[in-house]
């Protein structure tokens, strides 16, 4: 996340570190959201190599322990079907991960709201990104937790000229575009959108600009969690 700031601990309950296995240890490579106790939303840029995971609930710094933590393993990777690991402007960036045991819920776990399907929401809808992605382009990862504040940009500004063009489809969300943005380490983490008072999960971080993460008129774009939920359904049950 690049501008905002760090959240308070715990503050984001259903946003999930997801790690990989390398050696002996496990390194933070992307975000996620608990949406059942069994379940996590991530992107699917994020698990097309097939590595061992594992999913980090109740964290807020990724190198320390703080006691509220539960690392959970994963037993089953779903991407999204029509998923294209070489063209993540095609949209379905979308993947579900089964956990190899149930998340035990309490005040620092909790699951994320998801929309109904088929909801867009309107220019200027507040929403807060939320990662352990990098501080700046090319920076390093954040070791605790941020948020940085990314009003919704619609898809009539967001594919216009100037902006992301015919890059961004209507199965996306845009946010920001100014001096806030998502950075690497984000993806497949949520966009966490103010709707009627409650927080509810409408985006999974999905790419920048190639140009840098805060580029002007290149706000984050996110995968649109409304346009999936009939898929979501069907592989959870
Ligand atoms: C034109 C379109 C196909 C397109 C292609 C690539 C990108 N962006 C990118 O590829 C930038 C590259 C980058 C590197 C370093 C610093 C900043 C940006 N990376 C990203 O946007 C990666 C997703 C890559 C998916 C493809 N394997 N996502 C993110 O960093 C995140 F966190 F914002 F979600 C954006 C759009």
């Amino acid at each position: 996340v690049v501008g905002g700031e760090v959240a308070n601990p715990n503050s984001w309950p259903w946003q999930i570190s997801l790690q990989y296995q390398s050696g002996g240890s496990f390194y933070h490579t992307c975000g996620g959201t608990l949406i059942r106790r069994g379940w996590v939303m991530t992107a699917a840029h994020c698990v097309d190599r097939s590595m061992t995971w594992r999913v980090v609930l109740g964290d807020h710094d990724i190198y320390n322990n703080e006691g509220k933590e539960q690392y959970l393993g994963v037993s089953q990777v779903y991407i999204h079907p029509n998923w294209n690991t070489n063209n993540v402007a095609g949209g379905y960036d979308i993947a579900l991960l089964r956990l190899s045991t149930d998340a035990v819920l309490s005040n620092s776990v909790q699951l994320g709201v998801l929309p109904p399907s088929g909801q867009v929401l309107p220019h200027n809808n507040p929403c807060y990104i939320t990662g352990w992605g990098r501080t700046q382009t090319g920076g390093s990862l954040s070791a605790q937790l941020k948020q940085a504040y990314l009003p919704v940009v619609d898809y009539n500004t967001c594919s216009s000229s100037g902006w992301w063009g015919s890059t961004v489809k209507s199965s996306m969300v845009c946010a920001g575009g100014y001096s806030e943005s998502g950075c690497q380490g984000d993806s497949g983490g949520p966009l966490n959108c103010s709707v009627n008072g409650q927080w509810v999960v409408h985006g999974v971080t999905s790419f920048v600009s190639s140009l840098g993460c805060n580029t002007y008129q290149k706000p984050t774009v996110f995968t649109r969690v409304s346009a999936y939920i009939s898929w979501m359904n069907g592989i959870m049950g």
